[in-house]
Order: structure tokens, then C-alpha cells, then sequence
């Protein structure tokens, strides 16, 4: 008995055109994909007038677990990543304890087989405690099922550690992920430095803080043969430098935020510096940022779309800019938002581009199943409506979090099935 999707549009990723077509699901695997299948026993969802993507790949989500279950938890942010079309999201270790033993990977393999509804590929840290100060066990890590290394969340300040970590990660073939930050540069500050930080009286943090860290990191991956993966690029010069790291050959990649990508400081602006709701690092930036990210999207400087999921509790995000946790939640929405701004409004982009950066690169950089459709291949699939139009609803995410600052935005584009290795993970 399989599942058998039967009259959707399945996207064509080459062409971009949406083709009539019955897929059939059959265990963990797509079976057949074919004008017309017979129902024959098989379980049938009716697709009429939806659309069939591949399943989302998320290489930036903030799970919390263990150590922070009042932000999220394995289960309520797989299932947030389930509504938001998400199959697979790579889980980052700023966590407590940190995610930088075999055995805490383990942990998280154990977690998500028990209460998960997406697979979730945990980070392994650069650095003990993501303190900055020790090698964690990096073979170690990768045995026991690390899908990259990252000290997300704070940059590696040291030059040499970072060099003898690429040098390993390289040996072993394991991404280098940076949250890039020079602490130096970036002091103790809470939004973009700028006109706007100025005008606010708030500290702010350079542009210069993650593009000079991001220029480090490119030449010690030139020198040591390291992919490097750059995590939410926000700025002007970095996007430049990824371009010119691709141009010369290196093995270099990003990812870019929604709200990198849709929103500026202006919206910090406007609420003068007083919702913190609004306050994520790296910080919204100035509107030639988010134009420069945007290119970058379209020309194929930054592969891939990531949420950087970061859910805190209301109470955290109650607390005055200056001192609040930074971060967005994005999972349940991120889609949505970028389908009806950049395809359906603005027709930057069109809908088979936006989802190779959702989907298909994702998993080609990292080396994942998924990412594509095809008979034989693994039946992580979502469908979308492209029609219907809602409001990004906070109190109706499945996830902890309510921080994000596209609260009441009309989208449209949201999943009403989602299928993870042949398994229904959602369904509206
Ligand atoms: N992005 C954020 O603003 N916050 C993240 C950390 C991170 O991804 O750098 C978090 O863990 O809350
Ligand atoms: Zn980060």
C-alpha cells in the first residue's frame, strides 16, 4: 500500500514549468511519477490545484534542546519546520550543554527518532563549549553523525584555531560553517551601526564585523582546501567576497535569511529602537545590504535560503533592545514570505529558482538526500498552495517562539502537506 498524490502540478526544477502529474510514494522511496496512476488500494491525497515541491532543507534552525526547552524543543520545532514544508533541518549546538561530543549527537538522533517530525541533522561546535579556546573532537563528531562543524552564534576569534580546525575539517572532508562576527569590531553592540544606531543612541555593530571575519576565513579555506559555509550573510562587501571566493575556484557557500533579504533597520526606525522583536544578529542593515543579498540570491553568489530559526520566550523579547536575546523564528512562514514578495509581486525570481535555494542546494552542498522529485528518489515532498492567501499568524505557529517581525503579513504560498521519507508530518 503506498500514498498516491493524484492530480497535484509537480514543478519542473529545470524548466520551471508545473506539469500534471500523479507521484507515487512506496515506503521511504517515490516510486512512480506518472500522467495517470490508478488508485489500485493505494492511500489517495487529492491535489487539485496545488503545487508539489520538493521537501525544504533548513541548514540554520535554533532547536534549543537540550538545555533552553522554554525557547523550543526537538518536538515543537520539527513540527514547526513540518508546517513550514521543512523535511530536513540542520539543528545548531549553541545549546547547554553544547552539541560538541559524539554522544550529544546521539542524543539529538535519539530525541528526533522518538519525537521528531522532520530528520534533523545536529551541528557538531568548532570549539569546546563554543568557548573559542579548544578543539572539540572532530572526527569524533563526524563519525557519530555531524553534518558539518559551527560555532554558531559567536565567530571564532582565534586565527590559529580556526586555521587547525579547517585543516582537519579538510583532511575529513566536513564543512566549515562560521557564524562570522569579529568580537573586537562588534563590541557590545545591538543593531546595524549607521544612521539609524546614531539617531537611536544605540550601539551598533559594523557591517566591517562580519565581512572581515568572512575575508579571514576565505583565504585559511583557500590555504587548507576547507568548504567553507557561510552562515546568514547580511552585508554589502561580504556578498562581494563570497562572488570573488567563487570566481577564484574555492570551495565557499551561503546562505541568506527571509528577513535578510525582505527587511532593513528601517523597521527599527520606525518603532523607534522599542521592540525588540525587531533585534537579530547578524543585524537588519541598510537597504544596499538587503539589494546586494538580493543579488547575490539571484546571481548565484548565495545558494541557499536559511531561516536561522532562533525562537525566545515572550518574556525575553518583553525586555528593553539593548539587552533582549537576539533572533527570529522563520520556519512556518519563511516560504511563504519570500514566494509572494520576490515571485508573485516583484518577479525577481522565478518559483523553480526560489525552490532550488529551499531545496535542491541545500541539499547538493551538504550532501544530503532529497532536493529534487524523481522516481527512485527519497519521498520528502511538500505541497504548496499558491493561491490562497493568510496572514503570518503568531499565535497559531506550532513553534515556542512568536518572535518575528513578519507577524501580520499577508503571504501567500503555505504548505498543506508535507511527506518526510514517505510519513504524512503535516497535513492542513
Ligand atoms: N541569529 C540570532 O540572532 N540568534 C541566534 C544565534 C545565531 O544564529 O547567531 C540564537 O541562537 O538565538
Ligand atoms: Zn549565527
Amino acid at each position: 500500500m503506498g500514498l498516491l498524490l493524484k492530480g497535484g502540478r509537480l514543478l519542473n526544477l529545470e524548466t520551471g514549468s508545473l506539469e500534471s502529474l500523479d507521484v507515487l510514494v512506496e515506503g521511504s522511496t517515490i516510486s512512480r511519477i506518472a500522467n495517470s496512476i490508478e488508485a489500485d488500494g493505494h492511500e489517495v491525497v487529492g491535489l487539485d490545484g496545488l503545487t508539489i515541491l520538493p521537501g525544504f532543507i533548513d541548514m540554520h534552525v535554533h532547536l534549543r534542546q537540550p538545555g533552553f526547552e522554554g525557547k523550543e524543543t526537538i518536538a515543537t520545532g520539527t513540527r514547526a519546520a513540518a508546517r513550514g514544508g521543512y523535511t530536513k533541518v540542520a539543528c545548531m549546538p549553541n545549546t547547554r550543554p553544547v552539541l560538541d561530543t559524539p554522544e550529544q549527537m546521539k542524543y539529538v538522533y535519539e530525541v528526533t527518532a522518538r519525537e521528531g517530525s522532520c530528520t534533523v541533522l545536529p551541528y557538531g561546535a568548532i570549539t569546546k563549549g563554543e568557548l573559542g579556546e579548544e578543539l572539540t573532537d572532530i572526527a569524533g563528531l563526524r563519525s557519530a553523525g555531524a553534518v558539518a562543524i559551527t560555532d554558531d552564534g559567536v565567530g571564532v576569534q582565534s586565527s590559529s584555531l580556526m586555521r587547525e580546525a579547517m585543516r582537519i575539517a579538510a583532511s575529513l572532508d566536513v564543512p566549515v560553517v562560521i557564524h562570522s562576527e569579529d568580537e573586537d569590531l562588534a563590541k557590545d553592540g545591538c543593531m546595524n551601526e549607521g544612521v539609524v544606531s546614531q539617531r537611536l543612541g544605540l550601539p551598533g555593530i559594523p557591517g566591517l564585523a562580519e565581512s572581515a571575519m568572512i575575508a579571514r576565513d576565505i583565504l585559511l579555506a583557500q590555504e587548507t582546501g576547507a568548504h567553507l559555509h557561510v552562515c546568514h550573510i547580511s552585508d554589502a562587501w561580504s556578498v562581494e567576497l563570497v562572488r570573488w571566493a567563487k570566481s577564484m575556484g574555492l570551495r565557499v557557500t551561503t546562505e541568506v535569511t527571509p528577513h535578510h533579504l525582505l527587511l532593513t533597520e528601517s523597521i527599527i526606525d520606525a518603532t523607534d529602537g522599542e521592540d525588540a522583536n525587531m533585534k537579530v544578529n547578524p543585524p537588519l542593515r541598510a537597504e544596499r545590504d538587503r539589494l546586494a543579498c538580493l543579488n547575490g540570491l539571484l546571481d548565484g553568489t548565495i545558494d541557499m535560503i536559511a531561516t536561522d530559526h532562533a525562537p525566545h520566550t515572550p518574556e525575553e523579547k518583553q525586555r528593553p533592545f539593548r539587552t533582549a536575546p537576539f533572533g527570529f523564528v522563520g520556519l512556518e512562514f519563511a516560504f511563504s514570505v519570500l514566494y509572494t514578495e520576490l515571485v508573485e509581486k516583484s518577479g525577481s525570481l522565478p518559483l523553480h529558482e526560489l525552490v532550488k535555494k529551499f531545496a535542491t542546494n541545500p541539499a547538493e552542498v551538504f550532501n544530503l538526500s532529497g532536493g529534487r522529485v524523481v522516481e527512485g528518489g527519497i519521498a520528502d515532498i511538500t505541497v504548496v498552495d499558491l493561491e490562497a492567501e493568510r496572514v503570518v499568524a503568531p499565535d497559531e505557529f506550532y513553534s515556542k517562539g512568536r518572535n518575528t517581525p513578519f507577524a501580520g503579513q499577508k503571504a501567500k504560498g503555505w504548505t498543506v502537506l508535507t511527506v518526510n521519507e514517505g510519513r504524512i508530518t503535516y497535513q492542513a
